[in-house]
């Protein structure tokens, strides 16, 4: 049985368009101000260090620093220090009211599907943990904090091309690899799952960036709507039969 679902965020249940077109300007409006009023906090002390260690520049002031944050932006390289000023801002905005969070009109009742089927959902995203907490808080159809019991991100775990990332993910689930499914967007995350012997769905949304694109040798979908969780594998959805 496939007891557990680990959903990646950006290009999965969301809107890409959304993440770089709304998520990601909002945050480069702010990296500056952001460290300005919480320079003295210890995990951003701690962030602005990663970034001076990453860029290799251990003097890096912080114009500097902000320099790299929207360097990295500019690249979509979703390196941790990046990720965590995001998620702060964003969790800011959110509370706010400057935020709402995005998804596929098939996603939220998908999610819904999924956990009332008694599975564990968990995510596994770029996103930051902060960043995912305020995402599925705050979304057009309310909280969906209660239906996952674990995030996971770059800093809690590693990053999302690495085989090591998702064992380590299946023994803090305490779950058989072969009982897990992961949906996403981009086919290294999915090679590497596989190869962890995790069961793997590649995604693609109308409109968003990989569309046109394969996802290799994973099941594709183009809607959660499409695949069938109830085997010890997944299937596709048999259209011809729903439709007689
Ligand atoms: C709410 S998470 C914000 C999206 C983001 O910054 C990101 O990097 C998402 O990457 P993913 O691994 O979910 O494709
Ligand atoms: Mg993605």
């Amino acid at each position: 049985m496939l007891t557990h679902v680990v959903y990646d965020i950006e290009g999965t249940t969301s809107s890409t368009g959304f993440v770089h077109d709304t998520l990601y300007p909002y945050s480069r409006e702010r990296f500056a101000a952001y460290i300005d009023e919480h320079g003295h906090d210890p995990q951003v002390i701690a962030q602005l260090d990663a970034v001076r260690e990453l860029a290799g520049e251990p003097d890096a002031d912080v114009e500097r620093i902000v320099w790299w944050l929207n360097h990295w932006l500019d690249d979509d390289q979703k390196v941790t220090p990046l990720k965590a000023f995001q998620g702060w801002i964003w969790t800011d905005g959110f509370a706010a009211g400057d935020l709402t969070s995005h998804f596929f009109a098939d996603s939220i009742p998908a999610i819904r599907r999924h956990h009332a089927e008694g599975r564990t959902l968990s995510i596994f995203s770029s996103g930051s943990v902060s960043a995912q907490l305020a995402w599925f808080g705050n979304t057009p159809d309310g909280s969906l904090l209660d239906l996952f019991s674990h995030h996971f991100d770059t800093e809690n775990i590693g990053p999302k091309r690495v085989t090591e990332s998702y064992d380590l993910i299946a023994s803090r689930l305490g779950a058989p690899a072969d009982e897990i499914v992961f949906f996403s967007d981009l086919v290294a995350e999915l090679d590497a799952a596989r190869d962890a012997g995790w069961h793997t769905v590649g995604v693609r949304r109308q409109g968003d960036q990989y569309f046109d694109q394969g996802v290799g040798d994973h099941l594709a979908i183009f809607s959660f709507d499409e695949i069938d969780l109830s085997g010890d594998a997944p299937t596709l959805v048999d259209r011809a039969a729903n439709t007689r």
